[in-house]
């Protein structure tokens, strides 16, 4: 049997890295494979697990065929490593951290998936960009303002594959509920 891959997209600054970093070692206990995302981001920039590579080095990637999804967004190219599909074919879940604009895409690659969208009040969204000072003060607007493009056309749909999880609160809150997403336990509406 193929494993499942597991979604998880939601505006920048709701949590997707941390939230990855805090469930690390719950999700291995599952089984449950977590990959390495190769981005055009600095090195000192990219504060996940990330590789860093230019944009050159990411179009060869790239043309060889080394990523299995591959999007652009917040100009940046962001690719996942084509070995996800050995791991799927070998029975494993894995759980990427993906892009609202590819999930159409993403979709159409992996019909099975399962796509969980993590949330969190607007405003501490703002608080949460700022204090993370990962990015300038113009580029945390470009991606608040991106969100709207977004945000009510997932949720808006009703589907069931979509899970939602809310970060608002306490990270080991949201690593139970994510778990329980994981699980297929009822309690992950
Ligand atoms: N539940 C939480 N409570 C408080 N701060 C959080 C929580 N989750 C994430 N953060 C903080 O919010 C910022 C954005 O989180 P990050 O994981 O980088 O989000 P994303 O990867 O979705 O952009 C980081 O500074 C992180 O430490
Ligand atoms: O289509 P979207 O849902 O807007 O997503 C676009 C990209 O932005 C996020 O990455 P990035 O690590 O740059 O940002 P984040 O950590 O702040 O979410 C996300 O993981 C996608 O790769």
């Amino acid at each position: 049997m193929t494993g499942r891959l597991i979604y998880l997209i939601g505006p920048s600054g709701s949590g997707k890295d941390s939230l990855l970093d805090a469930a690390r070692a719950p999700l291995a206990d599952r089984g449950c494979r977590l990959v390495r995302r190769v981005i055009t981001r600095s090195a000192e920039a990219v504060g996940e697990a990330a590789q860093g590579v230019s944009a050159q080095q990411f179009a060869e990637l790239e043309a060889q065929g080394a990523f299995a999804l591959s999007w652009h967004a917040n100009g940046l190219a962001y690719g996942i490593p084509r070995e996800i599909d050995g791991w799927l074919a070998a029975g494993q879940d894995v759980l990427v951290n993906g892009s609202r604009g590819h999930l159409a895409a993403t979709r159409r690659r992996y019909p099975n998936l399962l796509v969980l969208l993590l949330t969190v009040d607007q405003a501490v969204l703002r608080q949460r960009l700022l204090a993370r000072r990962r990015e300038s003060v113009p580029e945390i607007e470009a991606r608040l303002a991106r969100n709207a493009r977004f945000s009510e056309r997932v949720l808006a749909g009703h589907d069931p594959a979509v899970r939602v999880i809310d970060n608002s609160g306490p990270l080991e809150h949201t690593v139970e509920h994510l778990l329980a997403c994981v699980d297929g336990q009822s309690e992950c509406a």
